[in-house]
């Protein structure tokens, strides 16, 4: 791990606590709503502090940041040699259970692990990714070997009818091979929790891989008001990183993103990104409907 990230400030919660010796969530930060009137006066400071989401993958640790877009919790749990378990949180989620109220996808981006949903395990390889059902009590994660930890991605959605918790391997996605090496932008999505894949209320995620020596991901863009975007960028050398497009498409902004970082990303903005080499992300969304295929392209005359 490169040096450690300069500690953020908290907004408006109270600092996560740990809940036992072998547990440790935090729910870290609570991202505002930002009009985008008031994003074109924003600083880089600033727009990091709203849209960027540093501190995700600590060992030992659930990391939660909670976003009042779609109200997304985006988060990351490392376990090392103990399980870590899925904990509400009074000041955010306020329900009993975390998931009394929402749905939930968990994507593996480090060593093979498990996922044990009210007593039922589910395998995750790299990549492999998982849907737990709306209602489930208890949520804990394991790696198999602490020395080369499993790194579960978690994003969360509100739901309100329960699916069938099921593990989507990234060998049964629907792949979709898109760009070309002539624009630099030759990739392939994998659409893994998606109405062709598994069922879910409001979201829908999957991985996106950028081929060798390719590094635009989403140009020409797109905006979906109906929907917002949450983007973590991995698979990043320390050395390398990606500049992230955001804003309206006539006054864009950009935010230099790490590996194993995530950005939220509001439903008036464009979300586009170029690294200083191939990378790969997964991108999750919540809104007003599952069609990954609603979007509103954006001309490239358009951008500003
Ligand atoms: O609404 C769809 C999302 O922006 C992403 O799936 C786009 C993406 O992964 C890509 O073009 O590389
Ligand atoms: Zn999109």
């Amino acid at each position: 791990m490169p040096g450690r990230r300069p500690r953020r400030p908290v907004f408006g919660v109270p600092c996560g606590r740990p809940f036992s010796r072998k547990v440790f969530i935090m729910m870290i930060d609570v991202r505002q709503v930002s009009h985008p009137d008031a994003v074109s006066g924003y600083d880089t400071a600033a727009l990091r502090q709203h849209f960027l989401v540093e501190r995700l993958f600590e060992p030992g640790k659930v990391l939660l940041t909670y976003s009042h877009v779609e109200r997304f919790v985006i988060g990351g749990a490392t376990p090392r040699s103990d399980a870590l378990k899925l904990e509400s949180d009074k000041a955010t989620i306020g329900s009993p259970n975390f998931l009394d109220r929402r749905e939930l996808g968990v994507f593996n981006i480090g060593g093979p692990g498990k996922v044990v949903a009210d007593g039922e395990t589910y395998v995750l390889g790299h990549r492999d990714a998982l849907y737990v059902a709306q209602g489930t009590k208890d949520v804990e994660f394991l790696s198999d070997d602490p020395d080369a930890p499993a790194k579960f991605y978690l994003l969360s959605t509100p739901a309100h009818a329960r699916y069938e918790t099921k593990v989507v391997k990234i060998a049964e996605a629907k792949a979709m091979p898109l760009g070309d090496q002539a624009t630099a932008n030759k990739r392939t999505i994998y659409q893994m929790i998606h109405p062709d894949v598994v069922k879910s209320c409001q979201l829908v995620m999957g991985m996106t891989e950028l081929a060798e020596g390719n590094i635009w991901n989403t140009m020409p863009c797109h905006v979906h008001d109906r929907r917002s975007e949450v983007y973590l960028y991995f698979g990043l050398p320390a050395d390398a990183r990606v500049v992230h497009l955001m804003g309206k498409p006539e006054e864009t902004r950009h935010l230099v993103v790490a590996d194993g970082q995530a950005i939220i990303s509001p439903p008036w903005s464009i979300h586009s990104g170029v690294g200083t080499r191939a990378y790969t992300f997964i991108w999750g969304m919540g809104g007003d409907n599952i069609d990954y295929t609603d979007m509103d392209m954006v001309a490239m005359d358009q951008l500003r």
